[in-house]
């Protein structure tokens, strides 16, 4: 699908970009198409919220491992964005309290600036 994401990029405020914690094998893959996404001029204003997701499954490697090995502070402090990371388990419903709470003081932010919606 991401050759087409970049049709949906008008108007985005707020980027949710899920990477599968129980599959490192396809942290190269989802790393690229994160740089890419961080890259896209009409994202350069949205802020992004990174969540590893599956985190109730085991795997060999932990979350904080996976940061690392895509270096992952280094593409935050280099991003143009905010960036924001969460641990998840969308089946068990860990987490998602934390994402909610991000969606909301996101969109609160947004309506503060100039040009926000009433
Ligand atoms: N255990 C667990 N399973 C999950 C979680 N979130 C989604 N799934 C399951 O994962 C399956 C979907 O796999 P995904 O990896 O999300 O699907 P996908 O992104 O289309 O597949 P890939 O491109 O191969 O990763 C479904 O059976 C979901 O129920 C989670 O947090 N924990």
């Amino acid at each position: 699908m991401g050759p087409i994401w970049s049709s949906y990029f008008g108007n985005c405020h707020s980027l949710l970009f899920m990477m599968d914690a129980a599959n490192p094998t396809q942290l190269s893959a989802s790393c690229v198409q994160l740089l890419g996404l961080l890259s896209a001029e009409q994202l350069a204003e949205a802020s992004v919220l990174i969540l590893f997701n599956k985190i109730d499954l085991p795997c060999y490697m932990t979350v904080d491992e996976m940061k690392s090995l895509i270096r992952l502070p280094d593409i935050i402090a280099c991003a143009k964005q905010n960036i924001t990371t969460a641990e998840i388990s969308a089946q068990k419903g860990t987490g998602l309290s934390e994402v909610l709470r991000w969606l909301q003081d996101t969109h609160r932010t947004d309506r503060r600036l100039p040009g926000g919606e009433p």
